[in-house]
């Protein structure tokens, strides 16, 4: 077919170029036999001056020898502007290609070519170079001197040196090929696609103006440039045609350009220039240096779909592109892959519960998703889901700055598991801190990791620093120094292992008269039997008496009560570092800190968070000591509006002048600053772990709960189960008279309960009133 493009334009001004779109359309091949003879029915193609003229391929610069097409002028009078009667086409066709051509004859020379060939003439630009750009320019430009003559001609020399350039890369590129082509004849290429990709490449680059390309430099455009409308869009649907094949699917892809978005459909709606994704909202174009590979890839490369919403609105795909990685690749399975991650997860990310699985996560990031995004028109972030009273507790600032001597134990990990979804916005550090340690909420400071885990909402843990040992709160006198450890205050006996011979060495049967633990690390049955009785039963042990008890002075009432008692505890005295024994000691347990697997997960009824073991442990073992703050009595009531205070009492020696008054007597707060242990929960009588002082040097009974040397260990009271929780009785009373804290609503579902017995108490004695 042939379209009388722009004859009146031509017509009118005179001028005598004229431009001929020749379509080969694949149905009609056979009309485009070698002996066809065409009347020209178009009127405004003009004459030449140099009838008959003939245009080669070359010199239409088609780039495909498979056609050719004579022009036969018939005008002698070029001068007359005489329409041409008749040209002949002989055409050689190649049903998969279409052409368009430009011929530029005028019947007087033309002053605006002359010069254009002057100006690049002085740059040192042949004819031979110009004439082909030139021609495409043009076409490109609507024909429009004043844009092509403007600034020198500056878009017309673009155009050249921009020719030259691509040139020489497909020169280099074409002998890489070759080069790789005759390396790995198992690389088989698809060569009609990767000939298609180069010829879009082509065509991209020919069809772009290069105004555009200098505007896209930065180099900005004139005036009457941008003024002009057709510049931003030449009419390049005259002029291009393309073959349905030209347009490749592929799986994956990078940024998309601008080249794209520009050349992403010609006028008859066909994709043009554009390498699509298979799915369209991932679709972008190749970019053009990793052609060479992707031509490689377009058979092998493959999407696996990971995980989907049941009716398919969210996916998680998996672009998998062996080629591309340079080696033989192999697509494993799903079930491969879960496997694979869930070793992961336990391995690296210590995700232990044994109900963990990858496909439910992967489901539950879709199910997520899908949920937010339903739900994004109608929540704000302070009301999405789960997270509003937590966020509301991790914003609450810490009631106290830390101690001067206490190190900085806030370390921000890098890496976020990111299970947990909280608001950007509300983000501060601390949330950060707590839901980057979602692998170990001791931030590294024990020898285990002890990773938090919620399987019933969203919260985060509240927010405290870890410390492995008690620190000194502002007005608490613990005066301790390694220095006034006196000689004497060695044990003489001490050597290899304590435990080993039949006679202990005399710290371990320093207190009680025999040893406290066995060969085995854990507590004596005898000994524990003994602190189990004193804990559940402390009325029928050794108690002292405060002359004014400062738990009672902290009441702040007119008449002070008589002090209700305090236990003389038993303790453990471990060997330590004034002693002749091995570290491997089996005197020494506590001081080797926590040992077994533990977690702190969040209870289902009410209590908060909650510590459990993740390993069956067998009664008498060591599980972890208290740490946190030591404060006077008088400090805590300070902080005792906060829900969560709930403090150690350290009253083994009270009684004593020492200790007297609220602001020398001691505890031992968790809350802000404190170890795994603050997380143990309440259980009336029957808990499963028990606290025990242990002297690890005897140098102040008083305070034995105090530093490193001197500490509270909890231990087990019984065999329990993986997976059990940990808890302990704090002892408290729950009427609330008796702990300078305010008591909390007991849920601890022990059938001894001291909380149920008072309500029903009261009940009964309600009824019986
Ligand atoms: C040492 S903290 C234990 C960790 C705490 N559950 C949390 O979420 O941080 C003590 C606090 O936990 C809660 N708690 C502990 N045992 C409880 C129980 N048996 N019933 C109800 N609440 C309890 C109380 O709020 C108490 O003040």
């Amino acid at each position: 077919t042939i379209s009388p493009a722009h004859q009146e334009e031509n017509q009118n001004k005179g001028v005598g170029i004229s431009t001929v779109v020749i379509r080969n359309r694949k149905s009609e091949s056979p009309r485009f036999s070698s002996t066809s003879k065409w009347r020209s029915t178009c009127r405004t193609v003009l004459a030449c001056s140099h009838a008959p003229t003939q245009y080669s391929a070359a010199d239409a610069d088609i780039g495909s020898p498979a056609l050719s097409l004579d022009f036969v002028g018939h005008d002698s009078t070029a001068t007359q502007s005489k329409p041409l009667d008749s040209f002949e086409l002989s055409l050689n066709p190649n049903p998969h290609h279409s052409l368009s051509f430009v011929s530029i004859k005028t019947m007087a020379p033309n002053t605006h070519v002359k010069r254009a060939f002057k100006a690049m003439n002085d740059l040192g630009i042949t004819d031979a170079q110009v004439k082909p750009v030139l021609k495409n320019l043009l076409t490109l430009y609507d024909k429009n001197w004043e844009l092509i003559a403007e600034d020198n001609y500056r878009a017309l020399a673009d155009a050249i040196f921009d020719s030259q350039e691509s040139q020489t890369t497909e020169e280099v590129k074409g002998k890489e090929k070759k080069g790789d082509e005759a390396e790995s004849s198992a690389a088989e290429v698809d060569r009609g696609k990767k000939k298609a990709l180069e010829s879009l490449e082509e065509d991209e680059d020919e069809l772009e103006p290069p105004l555009k390309r200098l505007r896209r430099r930065g180099e900005g455009v004139s005036a009457s440039a941008s003024n002009n409308p057709d510049l931003g869009s030449p009419n390049l649907e005259e002029h291009t045609t393309h073959d349905e094949d030209t347009t490749i699917s592929l799986p994956f892809h990078p940024q998309p350009t601008e080249n794209n978005a520009d050349a992403e459909t010609n006028g008859h709606g066909e994709t043009v220039n554009t390498v699509r994704a298979e799915d369209p909202r991932t679709s972008t174009t190749i970019e053009r240096y990793s052609e060479q590979r992707l031509a490689t890839t377009l058979e092998e490369s493959s999407t696996l779909e990971l995980a989907s919403s049941e009716t398919g609105e969210v996916k998680i795909n998996l672009s998998f592109a062996p080629a591309t990685g340079g080696s033989n690749l192999r697509v494993p399975t799903m079930e491969e892959l879960r496997r694979a991650m869930e070793d992961k997860c336990l391995r690296s990310y210590k995700i232990l519960d044994p109900n963990f699985s990858v496909g439910r996560f992967m489901g539950d990031i879709v199910s997520c998703f899908l949920e937010l995004s339903k739900n994004a028109a109608s929540h704000s972030p302070e009301t999405l889901p789960f997270l509003t009273t937590n966020i509301g507790v991790l914003k609450k600032p810490a009631a106290n700055q830390p101690p001067e001597n206490l190190p900085t134990n806030v370390e921000e990990k890098g890496e976020s598991m990111g299970l947990v979804v909280v608001p950007e916005c509300q983000i501060s550090a601390d949330d950060f801190r707590l839901i980057s340690s979602i692998n170990d909420v001791t931030l590294g400071k024990e020898t285990l990791e002890i990773p938090w885990v919620n399987e019933f909402n969203s919260k985060v843990p509240p927010p405290f620093r870890y410390i492995p040992q008690s620190y000194v709160y502002l007005d608490a006198a613990v005066k301790f120094s390694v220095g006034n450890i006196r000689d004497d205050q060695r044990c003489s006996s001490c050597c290899g292992d304590c435990l080993a011979p039949s006679v202990a060495c005399s710290c371990a049967t320093a207190l009680s008269g025999f040893t406290s633990y066995t060969k085995d690390g854990l507590l004596q049955n005898d000994f524990l039997e003994e602190c189990v009785s004193e804990a559940r039963d402390p009325q029928k042990h050794v108690l002292q008496f405060c002359k004014e008890c400062p738990l009672e002075k902290a009441k702040n009432i007119e008449i002070l009560e008589s002090c209700k008692g305090h236990l003389k505890r038993k303790a453990i005295k471990e060997c330590w570092i004034n002693c002749g024994c091995i570290n491997k000691c089996g005197n020494r347990v506590v001081q080797h800190g926590i040992h077994n697997k533990l977690q702190v997960f969040f209870t289902p009824n009410g209590r908060g968070w909650g510590l459990r073991t993740l390993q069956k442990l067998p009664k008498g073992a060591f599980v972890c000591e208290f740490a946190g703050e030591i404060l006077t009595i008088s400090e805590l009531i300070k902080r005792s509006s906060e829900k969560l205070t709930f403090p150690v009492i350290l009253d083994a020696h009270w009684g004593s002048e020492k200790a007297s008054g609220v602001d020398k007597a001691l505890c031992l707060d968790g809350m802000h600053y404190g170890n795994i242990s603050r997380f143990i929960n309440h259980r009336c009588s029957d808990a499963n772990l028990i606290d025990i002082p242990v002297h690890v040097e005897n140098m102040d009974f008083n305070y034995y709960h105090v530093m490193k040397l001197n500490l509270l260990a909890f231990f087990t009271t019984r065999d329990i189960e993986a997976l059990e929780e940990l808890t302990w009785d704090y002892g408290v009373e729950f009427n609330d008279h008796v702990y300078p804290t305010l008591p909390f609503h007991c849920q601890c579902g022990s059938e001894f309960c001291r909380n149920v017995k008072r309500i029903s108490k009261s009940k009964k004695a309600k009824k019986r009133a």
